[in-house]
């Protein structure tokens, strides 16, 4: 479990954070979303102990990242942005010599790294220069590193960025085995689509404060939805009037768009046939995620 605890930051005199505190429980998948330059890295890295808190602290698993951070470091996995190695070293080499740090002797560190190299998909690219890996081997490699003591807390920083799509998929699965397990996983992207796809919870962050924190149930629920028919011909202002009912309507020559509707497809179908309207086609938008997320960066401006 990770539990940030009224963290602040200043880089000089700029304000990266501001008091921000929130929770990842075992077994929860929480998704951490915030425009460019609202501090999520700087939350994470201060999360995984690279970086100290100004103010505040972090607990994993109770443990705290600045009066114990020996011991929390061990409770946490990170894949990082970006994450940079040694380039002139095979990776398999590069993994052994970290492993070392875990208290693996070199022979243990090899049958485990084979064992992991394998499991996130880098099998055969074991003797292969880092220098050589593409951006999401290195990814891949650091989700290897990270997975070296098995720790029941893992945070990913923007891992899906720059990944094709079955990296995506990879990392995706891997999130969700990793909640199966028990472990709280920490992540952060602006893929909204895939936030929305895996996480429990979503916790958004705007110029270094925590604004909300929302269950997928509750965003669902805050959503809105939009509703666009295309007609076989111009709406009247009668029907446009019956339309309103529904929600906020905009006429574009054929084109109705029912913008915050409330109601079912089959009613407003129903109501254009009976009143001798063509529906060429009906296309409900769901953009929960995406709409929640800018309503409530709107909220703040
Ligand atoms: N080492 C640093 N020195 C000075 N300013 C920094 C430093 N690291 C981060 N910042 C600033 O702190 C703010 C938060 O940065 P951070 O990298 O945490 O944002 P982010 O939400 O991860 O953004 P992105 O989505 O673009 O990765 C930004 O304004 C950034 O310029």
């Amino acid at each position: 479990m990770l539990e940030i605890k009224g963290v602040s930051k200043w880089f000089g005199k700029f304000q990266a954070l501001n008091n921000i505190s929130f929770n990842v429980n075992n077994g929860e998948l929480v998704g951490y979303v915030g425009l460019n330059g609202a501090g999520k890295t700087t939350t994470i890295r201060i999360i995984v102990g690279v970086l100290p808190p100004d103010k505040g602290d972090v607990l994993i698993d109770g443990y705290s990242i600045t009066y114990n951070k020996r011991q929390a470091s061990k409770l946490i996995g990170w894949v990082p942005e970006l994450p940079i190695f040694e380039p002139d070293v095979k990776a398999l080499d590069y993994f052994v010599y970290l492993a070392g740090y875990y208290g693996l002797s070199s022979r243990e560190a090899y049958s485990l790294g084979k064992k992991l190299f394998e499991e996130v998909g880098l099998s055969g690219a074991e003797y292969k220069k880092l220098q050589e890996y593409s951006q999401g081997m290195k990814k891949r490699f650091a989700l290897a590193v990270s997975m070296i003591n098995d720790p029941p807390n893992f945070v990913f920083d923007e891992v899906l960025n720059g990944l094709d799509p079955e990296g995506i998929k990879f990392f995706r699965e891997l999130a969700k085995k990793f909640k199966k397990e028990g472990k709280s996983v920490l992540f952060s992207s602006h893929i909204l689509s895939e936030v929305e796809a895996i996480a429990d919870r979503v916790v958004f962050i705007h110029k270094g404060r925590i604004i909300n924190s929302l269950s997928m149930q509750e965003i669902k629920r805050m959503a809105s939805k939009k509703l666009v028919l295309s007609l076989g011909q111009t709406p009247s202002h009668n029907i446009v009037d019956k339309l309103r009912e529904y929600g906020r309507v905009s006429i574009e020559g054929n084109i109705i768009t029912i913008e915050d509707f409330n109601g079912e497809q089959s009613s407003i179908i129903e109501l254009l046939v009976n009143n001798g309207y063509k529906v060429n086609e009906i296309k409900l938008v769901e953009k929960s995620l995406e709409d929640v997320f800018f309503k409530l960066i709107g909220e703040q401006k």
